[in-house]
């Protein structure tokens, strides 16, 4: 089912938008506004919950009957299910439950207890009602079968979400009304906490799919399960003394060798409960001895204390062979007893040795480079990207050091501390059993929005509150096919021409205004041509175009960027307007342009299609009214643009820079809501509160509707294009958004920029890479992006790395100064200086080179210069001469001397020396360690004269062996 609106929701059940977010509300979902969208399974949630009302009054009018009817599919599952069923009749009668059979007929949802008595209960997906347990299908795990026919058994607990408790058909057929099953009745039921069998007992943790099995094979137990509401409340009153703390309890690695005693100190607690428990549950037996029912099931978020797998027991405990934290309830002898079967006889059902071995193994946590770490067994774990190893232990509740140890076991060598890319997480994870799901920074935002109970990018309120805004265009096409001419000569028609003494200022976008069947309509451009900055905007995720004018030259025809655009806008499903340019042009085809264009699948309206085509001339000014005519039928037809203008305002930055009078300055296009002077604002990374706006034409405006583009004063920095702006309460809430925005950027970039160590590559980094630092400072967001992006492109090879540790819009501050002292980096100042003398000052005292550039091209030269500077010297082999050897002497003083006659070149004392036999090297890397002519020691001995020469360290020279000598020349780098 896809996402649906509250209001379309409304309309379904024939109720107010109101009524329905009440009821939402009621069930403990949180929504907006009646355009806010809920998801499937909540709709389905709801459907159940107003046919449970429905069936509650008695009425089950049509509306109701039509939601469950709607809702066929989980009523299927449901059916199917037939052990929910079976789970339903309430231990009201003494723990005898109504049998009830397998195939029991469908179940209304509204029949359900949990609907009955109102208790929120999130209807399952299909999914999991189909993975209810099955008395259908015995045999399928432990006591496989034994299981007898089926018998009645409260539904086991379902952490997270839970699940239906759907009323058997034999409370049905009854009519009885149904106790509540949250009511706790002593005595009506076996005592849960009593009962060693109940795996109810206390569980926690979220449900895994590992626990699934383990209810089942309680289920067969035939022991009829309260429902967790119903357990006593605790424990601590119970034999056994209070419950230590499990965070309390040093964790304790499980060895196999002395596995946690079930009848230890540390195994008592759990009881079977633990067993459904998952990894977490397994883990949690510190909380021992006192028969807790399942508090040692603490389940994932108590791995932390003495919840980790294994921490069971001390190592010490008797080794009984079973599991830390399974046990005491169920366990043989020890105190177990007292609360249940006092070791009882083998019940069926029970595990076997191998399956308890398997279990065992299951859990045994992986012993990766000689650490022990909690294996997740699938579990999910969300990680904001450029998380680091400190992070994901947090979350699985293990020690860093341990992870860093597995990563190093990988490969890879991390610290603890450091940010690490996606690749490593999705790898530890994947190692450890964990599913690591990398959020993703839209959706990081998202949640960081919703702590402050914000909503990004959804209209408030109802239908009614929409008004119709303008659309928003922008103009795309193949290079020279007139965009830029387009753009000018729209604006200048209908922006300077008529606001009289206007200066028209460039601040990326404007609104024009053209008459459409007698009535004023508004257009917005966004002034930046070409789909690159479509595209870069798209790739933030704002997309705020509404409508594309792919304008294409009648003389050129369609061009690969024309396609490109095309297929840009396509992607996007942006509707588009073709503009058929420079009609004025002799050789212009605009009847070309058309057919290829039908190609394209952009069929012209004249010939039955239903894309508007307009043949203009943005330099002869042609047309040009009627092209925005077409921009607003083409909205008219396919776009329903509307938006709130009664709200707190929010949008998307469009153009962003810094202002050397006014300080950062950007242009915001307000998408919905309307923007005032003195709204606290956030704009990306930056914050502050609008101390003025500013239109296209430099006139100050006090407020911005929907659609509206304007230049925003007081900002704290620059932001990016494609950031999105909100309104906020105030400028606290302002300040925290922004400056968790901050960190959160500059974690993923570190992550983004801190090289993979590996075993492989860890020698080179250690030992032969050389890094420039920089550190960009530009005057604008565009400039430094595109130096930046320039730079690190360079590429002088590998053994040099450009490394950026910081850029950002404005001048050289003394932080940029601190920074590249400490990392030893240079600064770049691009069309910027340094603020102040005193940070000039600090930077020579400090010894930071500022450089400045206005050219970028200039900037880019001098730092693949210094780049280059940065590589080692590279040598190559020059050779300086030869001798060959015509006699051998032995000298107890100098070994062997060898009579040779220089061949060529020249022979020099302490030259490097190799010595070759029948033109093979039989000593390298050797020395002419003597030399001599007649008996006078010499330092060089030229071609055609005879020396007496030895070698460093090497005697085994033989007349007609050739010395060959040479040196290493440093190469000059091109
Ligand atoms: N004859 C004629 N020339 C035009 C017309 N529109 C634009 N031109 C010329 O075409 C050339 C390119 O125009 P631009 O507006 O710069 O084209 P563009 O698509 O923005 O180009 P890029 O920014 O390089 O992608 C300029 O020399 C314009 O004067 C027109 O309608 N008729």
């Amino acid at each position: 089912m896809a996402k649906v609106r509250v209001y379309e929701l409304a309309k379904e059940f024939g109720i107010e938008s109101k009524a329905v977010m009440a009821k939402l509300q009621e069930l403990g979902e949180f929504v907006r506004s009646a355009s806010s969208t809920v998801e499937a399974p909540v709709v389905r949630k709801l459907k159940e919950a107003f046919a449970a009302e429905a069936a509650a009054s008695g009425k089950g009018d049509g509306k109701a009957d039509t939601a469950s009817a709607t809702d066929a599919a989980p009523t299927q599952a449901r059916a199917e299910a037939p052990a929910a069923e079976k789970a339903a009749p309430a231990p009201t009668d003494g723990g005898k439950p109504a049998p009830s059979r397998p195939t029991s007929p469908v179940v209304p949802p509204a029949e359900s207890p949990a609907a009955k008595v109102g208790t929120p209960s999130p209807q399952p997906t299909d999914e999991q009602a189909a993975e209810r347990p099955r008395p259908a299908a015995p045999g399928t795990d432990a006591g496989a079968g034994q299981a007898p026919t089926p018998r009645p058994v409260p539904t086991p607990p379902r952490p997270g979400p839970p699940g239906p408790t759907p009323g058997g058909p034999a409370v049905r057929a009854g009519e009885q009304p149904r106790p509540k099953p949250a009511a706790p009745r002593p005595g009506a039921g076996p005592r849960p906490g009593n009962n060693p069998f109940t795996s109810t007992t206390g569980m926690r943790g979220p449900r895994t799919e590992r626990q699934e099995p383990a209810a089942r094979r309680e289920d067969r137990t035939g022991i009829p399960r309260p429902s967790p509401a119903m357990m006593p409340p605790r424990a601590d009153d119970r034999p056994g003394g209070p419950r230590p703390n499990p965070a309390m309890m040093p964790p304790r690695p499980m060895s196999r060798g002395v596995p946690a005693g079930r009848g230890g100190p540390g195994g008592r607690s759990g009881g079977p409960s633990a067993r459904t428990g998952g990894a977490g549950s397994r883990a949690g037996a510190p909380s021992g001895r006192t028969g807790t029912p399942g508090r040692a099931g603490g389940g994932i978020g108590r791995l932390g204390g003495g919840g980790r797998p294994g921490g069971g027991a001390p190592a010490g405990a008797p080794p009984r062979g079973g599991f830390g934290g399974r046990g005491g309830g169920r366990g043989r002898g020890g105190a177990a007893g007292a609360f249940g079967r006092p070791g009882g006889p083998t019940r069926r059902g029970r595990k076997s040795k191998r399956q308890k071995r398997q279990e065992f193994d299951n859990m045994q946590a992986p012993t990766i480079g000689g650490v022990r770490v909690p294996r997740g067994g699938g579990q999910k774990v969300r990680l904001p990207r450029g998380a680091s190893l400190t992070d994901f232990a947090e979350k699985i509740g293990a020690d860093p050091a341990a992870l860093v140890q597995v990563m190093f076991h990988l490969g890879e060598m991390v610290t603890a501390t450091q940010s690490v890319s996606d690749e490593t997480l999705q790898l530890l994870g994947a190692e450890l059993d964990y599913d690591v799901e990398i959020v993703s920074p839209e959706d990081e935002d998202r949640e960081l929005l919703e702590s402050f109970s914000i909503e990004f990018g959804e209209d408030e309120g109802d239908e009614e509150d929409l008004q119709p805004r303008p659309p928003v265009v922008s103009v795309m096409g193949h290079v020279d096919h007139g965009k830029t001419k387009l753009l000018d000569a729209i604006r200048g028609e209908n922006v300077a021409a008529r606001e009289a003494g206007g200066i028209t200022q460039h601040i990326g976008a404007y609104q024009v205004s053209t008459e459409v069947d007698g009535e004023e309509r508004k257009i917005t451009f966004i002034d930046t041509p070409g789909h690159e900055a479509f595209t870069a905007m798209r790739a933030r995720g704002a997309q705020l175009t509404d409508i594309a004018v792919l304008v294409v030259a009648a003389d050129d025809g369609v061009m690969p960027q024309t396609i490109e655009a095309l297929n840009h806008a396509k992607a996007a499903g942006v509707p588009i307007v073709v503009a058929v340019n420079k009609i004025d042009l002799p050789d212009a085809d605009p009847a070309k342009v058309r057919g290829q264009l039908t190609e394209y699948g952009l069929v012209p309206e004249e010939y039955g299609g239903d894309t508007m085509f307009v043949d203009i001339s943005a330099k002869a000014r042609l047309n040009l009214d009627d092209l925005l005519e077409a921009i607003v039928l083409t909205a008219d037809a396919t776009l329903d643009l509307r938006a709130n203008p009664n709200q707190a305002a929010q949008g998307v930055t469009v153009e962003a820079h810094l202002d050397k009078g006014r300080g950062p300055v950007a242009t915001v296009l307000v998408q919905r809501g309307t923007l005032k002077v003195g709204d606290s604002i956030v704009v990306g990374p930056a914050y502050g509160r609008v101390r003025a706006m500013l239109d296209e034409h430099g006139q100050q405006v006090d407020k911005a509707l929907p659609s509206r583009p304007v230049l925003v004063l007081g900002l704290s920095s620059v932001p990016r294009a494609g950031d999105n702006f909100l309104v906020v309460p105030d400028d606290r809430v302002a300040r925290q958004i922004a400056e968790k925005r901050e960190a959160r950027e500059r974690n993923a970039s570190f992550a983004k920029r801190s090289p993979r160590v590996s075993l492989e590559n860890l020698t080179e980094l250690l030992t032969e890479r050389q890094a420039l630092n920089l550190i960009i400072k530009g005057d604008v967001s565009g400039s430094v992006e595109a130096l930046e992006d320039a730079l690190s492109k360079i590429d002088v090879g590998e053994e040099v790395d450009l490394r950026i540790l910081h850029r950002g819009v404005g001048a050289v501050t003394e932080n940029d100064v601190n920074l590249a002292s400490i990392d030893n980096a240079i600064i770049i100042g691009f069309n910027v200086r340094a603020q102040s003398r005193s940070v000039e000052r600090l930077a020579e005292q400090e010894g930071v080179e500022i450089r400045y550039y206005s050219v970028i091209y200039q900037a880019i030269e001098e730092v693949e210069a210094a780049l280059k500077g940065l590589l080692k010297p590279e040598y190559e082999e020059v050779q300086l001469g030869t001798a060959e050897v015509r006699e051998i002497f032995r000298s107890s003083r100098f070994g062997t001397i060898a009579g040779c006659l220089v061949t060529s070149g020249v022979i020099r004392r302490n030259a490097k020396a190799r010595l070759l036999r029948d033109g093979a090297v039989v000593a390298d890397n050797t020395e002419i360690a003597s030399l001599r002519r007649f008996k006078d020691d010499a330092t060089e001995v030229r071609e055609g004269f005879e020396c007496g020469l030895t070698l460093q360290n090497f005697n085994d020279i033989k007349i007609g062996d050739v010395v060959e000598t040479f040196e290493m020349r440093e190469k000059p780098r091109d």
